[in-house]
Order: structure tokens, then sequence, then C-alpha cells
């Protein structure tokens, strides 16, 4: 079988070493001859690199591993590039949700002005990394999951509409894996009909390889319980935050019972019961640096301690599975089926072409062909084209440099609750992303 050249773009990140154990407990199915993290931060890669150097020479020797803050030596040779990066690191995912809370609004890291601040962050260093990647691969394929996505998503269609970049969610991934528990099923034995935006979706149809539908059955479950299931699925999404998040989708799914909601709409139908429930001092960003990051790094830590990863290891990044999913698929022409985030180009019949939408798609060697959602109701689509449209002129805003647009953007946001708050809220994010975004004018 072919062996693989891999980049991880954002080496730094809380998720790299899961990602990599995961990469090393699939080597079967998608075999790697080189391994290499970039990131723009030498610090806080070293401790990952450092470690993780100590880790592969014990567990996979054949691989070929570096962790460089130079584009060049990473993303020569490459074949893919799984990107995670996080521009503004966790400082300016706490301002991202503290700013917007503090006028009474809904402070998340991809929803609402959160998810708007940290998209104008994030198109500038996303579309250089893409640059640099054609650059010096010129056939590399990236595979990002680096958020805001459905803002990425749109900047590439704009700015870079022809380069190979897939942009995935694991959101589906991690609600399928609860779904198939609610019916004691594996997640490979099902298949879904689904239409959204990123983090802003429905699913229509969960059925068996033998075509049985498990909708009815799973919605019985939810209307009681959310997405909530007694077999822990995941560590960090233990925490106390994203129980409530997953049993909240009782509620989403009371307001259209017909489709199983995704846990994101909660900032959109309940904004107010999201701001009322959030401590404006301590959100999701303190959670994680005092959780999952804290607990990444210090293993880390040990590993270059004990200069042996052994009784103190990584553990694998299972969710992750859906990457290694998508490279077979590109590299093996598997004709995976994924949801992916694509241009609708008539996907959901009764929606615009141009709009970046979340959809099931069959993925070969040539990318995602999209797979027919047909018509949605009236409900859905209306809400559906006020979120792309705040997406939309936020790209917008950014290519241009228009405070009138990104202005636009978070007054049509539905967790604004008027123009005015819109105005404040953005005043303050100016403020504090004056390193990291243009000007508005
Ligand atoms: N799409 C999904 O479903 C999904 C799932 C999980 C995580 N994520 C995303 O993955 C990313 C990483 O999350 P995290 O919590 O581990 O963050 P993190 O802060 O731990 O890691 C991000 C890393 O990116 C680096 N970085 C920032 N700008 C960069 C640039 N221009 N070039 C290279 N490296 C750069 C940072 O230095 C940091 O080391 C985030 O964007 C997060 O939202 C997405
Ligand atoms: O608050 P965080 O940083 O812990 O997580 C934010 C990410 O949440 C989603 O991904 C989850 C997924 O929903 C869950 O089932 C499991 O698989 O873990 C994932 C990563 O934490 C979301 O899709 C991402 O976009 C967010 O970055
Ligand atoms: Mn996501």
């Amino acid at each position: 079988m072919k062996e693989f050249s891999v980049v991880i773009a954002g080496g730094g990140s809380t998720y790299t070493p899961g990602i990599v154990m995961m990469l090393l407990d699939n080597l079967d199915r998608f075999p790697i001859k080189q391994l290499t993290l970039y990131d723009n931060d030498a610090d806080r890669q070293n401790v990952l690199g450092e470690s993780l150097d100590i880790l592969l020479k014990e567990q996979a020797p054949d691989i070929t591993f570096h962790y460089t803050t130079d584009p060049e030596k990473a993303f020569t040779g490459a074949d893919f590039c799984f990107a995670h990066i996080r521009v503004g690191k966790y400082d300016m995912r706490e301002k991202d949700e503290k700013i917007p809370l503090k006028h009474g609004v809904v402070g998340q890291e991809t929803c609402g002005p959160g998810g708007v601040a940290y998209g104008m962050r994030s198109i500038g260093p996303m579309v250089e990394l893409i640059d640099l990647m054609e650059q010096y691969s010129p056939d590399c394929w990236m595979l990002n999951y680096s958020n805001p996505a459905a803002i990425i998503a749109e900047a590439c269609r704009i700015l870079r509409p022809n380069s190979k970049v897939l942009n995935i969610c694991d959101m589906p991934v991690g609600t399928l894996r609860r779904m198939s528990q609610i019916i004691d099923k594996q997640p490979n034995d099902l298949e879904v009909r689904y239409f959204g935006l990123n983090h802003f979706g429905w699913w229509t149809s969960v059925k068996d390889k033998e075509g049985h539908e498990y909708l009815p059955q799973i919605r019985d479950y939810v209307a009681e319980n959310g997405y909530l299931t007694q077999i822990e699925v995941d560590t960090q999404h233990m925490d106390q935050s994203w129980q409530d998040t997953h049993k909240k989708a009782k509620d989403l799914l009371a307001v259209d019972p017909r489709f199983l909601p995704n846990t994101y709409l909660k900032y959109y139908f309940y904004p107010d019961y999201e701001v009322e429930h959030s401590d404006a001092d301590y959100t999701r960003a303190n959670e994680v640096i005092d959780g999952r990051e804290q607990e990444v790094f210090s293993t880390a830590r040990t590993i270059i301690e004990n200069e042996t990863a052994a009784g103190s290891g990584f553990s694998i990044g299972s969710h992750a599975t859906f990457i290694v999913d998508l490279a077979r698929a590109i590299a093996f022409n598997t004709h995976e089926r994924m949801l992916m985030i694509v241009e609708n180009n008539g996907a959901i019949a009764n929606f615009d072409d141009d709009a970046m939408v979340e959809v099931p798609c069959i993925i070969g060697s040539d990318g995602p062909e999209t797979l027919s959602q047909g018509k949605i109701p009236e409900f859905e689509r209306a809400l559906m084209y006020q979120q792309v449209t705040v997406e939309k002129l936020a790209v917008e805003a950014y290519i241009e440099g228009s405070y009138q647009k990104f202005w636009q953007a978070l007054t049509l946001s539905k967790t604004v609750p008027s123009a005015a708050v819109a105005k404040n809220v953005l005043d303050d994010l100016i403020e504090a992303n004056q390193e990291y975004w243009p000007e508005f004018k």
C-alpha cells in the first residue's frame, strides 16, 4: 500500500497528540512514512513535538518525524495537510466568549459575534496556509477542521476557489455516535440524510444498511433526554457544559419534532437561556484551559521528563477517525459517505447555489460529490438563509474592510437583539482584535 507524508498544521493544538495516536492506530488503513508538525508558535509546539518524538521512536520507529515552524520544511513533499489552527489561541477565544456576554449576548467560539470575530482573525492566516501548501506541494490536499469552519469555507470559496481544501466538522460524527448508542448500533451501521450549514443543521433520516428508519426511535429518546447517553463518549465532552449542551437538544427538538437537531442550534433558538446560564467570568475557554490544555501539556512534560512515553502516554482521539476516513477516501478513492461543508449547487433544491452548506457527500480521489437532499421546509430555510447571510457578510466585510457590512453581519445574527447592541459588541471586539484584524472603515 502507498505510504503518505502528512503535515499537521497547528502542531501545538491540544488535539495533536490524540490525532497522532489515532493515526498510529490506523496505520494498516492509512500508512504513513513521514509526519510533520507545523505551527507558528515554536514554544507551544516544541512541548508536544519533543514528547511525540519520544513516543514515536518507541511506538513507530519507521515513521520519519519532524516538528518545525519553517513552512518549506513542513510542506515540501506533503500529500495531506490536516489543519487545526486556532488563530489567537485560547486568550482570544476567551475574549470572543466574554465580550458578547458582557453585552448580554451569547458568548461562543463559533456562533454569534464570537464566531464572526474568530472568523475575522482566521481568514488571512488560513489563506496564507493554503498558499504555503500549494507553493511547496502543489498536489497536497488540505483537510481543514480549523474553526470557524463555516466562515473559513465561505472565504475559501471566494478567495481560493480552485484549491484542494476540504472543510469538515466532527460534530455530526460525534452526535451520530451518540445516536448509535441510543439504538444499540455502531455508527458504521448507519447512513444519514442531513441538511444545514456548519454548526446549524438537522438530520432527516438515520437508517441502517437494510433501510430500516431509526429516526422515530431516536426522536423519542431525544425528546426525553436530549443526546445525553449513559456511556462515556469521550473525556472532554463529559465536562458539565457539554453535558448541558447534549441535554438541551431536547428543547431544540421540541421546536420542530420532524428532524433531529444539531446541538449548536441552541445558541439561535434559546439565546436568552444561554446568556442566563453562562458565567461571564468563566466560559468554555476557561474550562478548556483548566481541563484539556492542562492535561495534554502536563502529559507531554511528563514524557519529556521521563524520556519515555511508557506508562504516561496520550490517549487516542477516537472522534478523529473521520480524518483518516476522509484522507483514505481521497487517497484510495473509497467513495466514503460523509457530511462535508461544500458549495450547495442544488444539493438542497430550494436553497442558494452559492451557499456553503453541510450535506452528505460521496468522497473519492477528485473530492466530494454532493448527495441531493431535496427541498427543505420554510422554517429551516429561513433560519439558514439568515445565518448564511451573516457568514457571507462577514467574509465580504473582511475583503472590503467594511465596518458597515461587519455591523450588518452582527445585526443580522439571530443571537443579537438589536443594531445598537451589535454596534457596542463590534466596537469592543475591534478594540480587542487590533493585533489580528484589518482596519474596518
Ligand atoms: N471542525 C471541528 O469539528 C473541530 C473539532 C475540534 C477542534 N476544531 C478546531 O481545531 C482548532 C484547534 O483547537 P485547539 O482547541 O486544540 O486549539 P489550540 O490553541 O490548542 O491549538 C491551535 C494551534 O494553532 C496554532 N496556530 C495559530 N495560528 C497559526 C498559523 N497561522 N499557522 C500555524 N499554526 C497556527 C497555535 O499556535 C496553536 O498551537 C480550533 O480551530 C478548533 O476550533 C475543530
Ligand atoms: O469546547 P471544545 O474546545 O472542547 O470543543 C469545541 C469543538 O466542539 C465540537 O467538536 C466536538 C464534538 O462535538 C464531540 O462530539 C467530540 O467528538 O469532540 C469534538 C471536539 O472537541 C465542534 O464540532 C468543533 O467545531 C468545536 O471546535
Ligand atoms: Mn465543528
